[in-house]
């Protein structure tokens, strides 16, 4: 599991460890991270070597320009050419710019510089940065841009929100970003994500501090249900800040959480699941939803509406019934929604759908009619898109704008997740997916291509199978993006726009490669 923790965090687990170690400690070990990276960079890069490279430093007022002048003095220590724009001279990190002029570094002021350099620094803000990149910056970056440097950000690409990922105004985009301790919260969401580059972590201890845990250790997250706060203090008790844990699922979880039939499964005990979508005239959803549950792990397929002989002349494997979930047999899980308009008979295939007592999933249509309501059953996974969360955010007093949803996914994810109280799936540039309390879980998979009409059908199908496999919403939900942006990508093949048949045709291979070592994640 990849996980990133959000900066209130990271400040707590930073300061455990400041109070026990020598001061500096943590600065040069991000230091050495930083430079030791930036050092393989020039040697894999043009100049092919760190002696005689042009390197840049930008340092802004803060300790991340303090990490980046102790590195710039690593490189010159080690023949680089290190020069350093300071853009808050007065309140310049005082001991690494003396570092980095005693290793033989230099200030400057000359743009030129940025545009040489063969890798440039970006030490202008870091976890303390609040809002857009400031005027004095813009420039540096600027001519960056128009050079060939490699751009290393520090920590986070300045000008990216640490906690949101969101990106207010001008920010760095980085080749390469090298975190220390942690992943950011804003380094895997979209757009900040997309500013990042390839993102290499740095160990600097974070892992000794109680219950935290760096790349892939064990962290004690309260898992999905747990309401903790700030919990310190006794030595038994982890490092838990709620809802500042960010994870993104990887190949080797995926292969954990999918279910697999034992010698004792049969069709029934593997699960059914229900789909109640499509109308007389949207049968394509239901089509489409049954496809992709057809390939979801469970043993069988129902499907309850208007759509029925399309279903089943498309797929002779469905238990096809026209009337609505209540008239169709026990299934483990209900998907709700998809294609089903927004008539009298839809709003009562809803009502049914949500008093089965079974876990339910509710999309598209489904989900304005739910929006009325303005609450939904604890195990309900909704699965909206950005209009829709505006849709579901009004049903329960809050306004926003899709622009708005879509630059802070993670919060208004969790907003909707905790005024529902039920775990939401938002789908977007990055998928987010969380439950009212614990970690959010955002999707590595995700492509562009999957932006098509009938994909969004083609995920709640999936994910409704695994939920009726007995998946948690949060598991369901999380599992079902990853082989869903994975087919998507299979079927793309990278940049080839696909349609959603495409994606449900690749999702055997997206779930083999699930479920071998070998790694699917890119
Ligand atoms: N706290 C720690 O123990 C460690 C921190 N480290 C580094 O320290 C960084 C955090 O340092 P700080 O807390 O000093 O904060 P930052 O260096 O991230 O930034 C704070 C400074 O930037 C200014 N600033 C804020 N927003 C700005 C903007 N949009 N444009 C320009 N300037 C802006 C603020 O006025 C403040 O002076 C981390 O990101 C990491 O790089 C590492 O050295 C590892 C250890
Ligand atoms: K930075």
């Amino acid at each position: 599991m990849r996980r990133a923790h959000a900066v209130e965090w990271v400040r707590a687990a930073e300061g455990e460890l400041i109070a026990r170690l020598p001061e500096g400690t943590l600065m040069q070990r991000a230091a050495a991270g930083l430079a030791a990276t930036c050092a393989e960079l020039l040697r894999e890069g043009v100049p092919g070597r760190v002696y005689a490279s042009r390197v840049l430093v930008l340092a802004g007022s803060g300790d991340n320009g303090g990490d980046a002048l102790y590195a710039g003095a690593r490189l010159a220590r080690r023949g680089a050419r290190v020069r350093a724009a300071l853009l808050a001279p007065a309140r310049v990190h005082a001991g690494g710019l003396a570092a980095l002029l005693a290793a033989g570094g230099r200030v400057t002021d000359d743009l030129a510089e940025a545009e040489r350099a063969d890798l440039v620094l970006d030490g202008i803000v870091g976890i303390g940065g609040r809002g857009p990149l400031r005027d004095t910056a813009l420039p540096w970056v600027d001519a960056a841009g128009r050079g060939a440097a490699t751009v290393v950000a520090v920590d986070l690409p300045s000008g990216v929100d640490p906690d949101s990922g969101a990106v207010p105004g001008a920010a760095v985009h980085a080749d390469v970003t090298v975190t220390f301790g942690t992943h950011k919260p804003g380094l895997l969401v979209d757009p900040g994500a997309s500013y990042a580059g390839v993102v290499r972590p740095v160990d600097i201890g974070l892992g000794e501090v109680r219950g935290a845990g760096a790349d892939g250790e064990a962290l004690s997250t309260g898992a999905s249900g747990a309401a903790g706060r700030s919990l310190r203090g006794a030595d038994t008790t982890p490092l838990l800040l709620d809802g500042h844990v960010v994870e993104a699922l990887q190949q080797e979880d995926v292969a954990a959480l999918l279910p697999a039939p034992d010698a004792e499964s049969d069709k029934y005990r593997r699960g059914v699941v229900g789909i109640a979508a499509g109308s007389a005239r949207y049968p394509g959803a239901a089509v489409l939803a049954v496809g992709a549950a057809l390939h979801g792990g469970v043993g069988a397929v129902r499907y309850a509406g208007a759509a029925a002989r399309e279903v089943v002349r498309a797929h002779p494997e469905a238990l096809v019934g026209e009337g609505g979930p209540k008239d169709a047999g026990r299934v483990q899980a209900w998907v709700v929604g998809p294609g089903l308009s927004q008539d009298a008979e839809a709003e009562r295939a809803v009502e049914e759908a949500l008093d089965a007592g079974v876990p339910v999933l509710v999309d598209a249509d489904g989900l304005r009619l739910l929006a009325r309501r303005g609450a939904a059953p604890a195990d309900a996974l909704l699965t909206p898109h950005a209009g829709e969360a505006v849709a579901l955010l009004a049903g329960i007093g809050v306004t926003a704008t899709s622009a708005q949803v879509e630059a802070e996914r993670l919060r208004f994810a969790r907003e909707l997740a905790r005024g529902y109280g039920c775990t939401v799936l938002l789908k977007g540039s990055t998928t987010v997916v969380t439950g009212p309390h614990g970690p959010a879980r955002v999707n590595p998979t995700g492509t562009a291509q999957l932006a098509t009409a009938g994909s969004g059908d083609v995920l709640s199908g999936l994910a409704g199978a695994l939920l009726a496999a007995g998946l948690t919403p949060l598991d369901a939900g999380s599992v079902a993006a990853y082989l869903h942006g994975l087919a998507g990508r299979l079927a793309s093949g990278g940049d080839v726009p696909v349609a959603a048949g495409a994606i449900t045709a690749a999702l055997p291979e997206a779930w083999r490669r699930s479920c071998h070592s070998g790694g699917a994640t890119g």
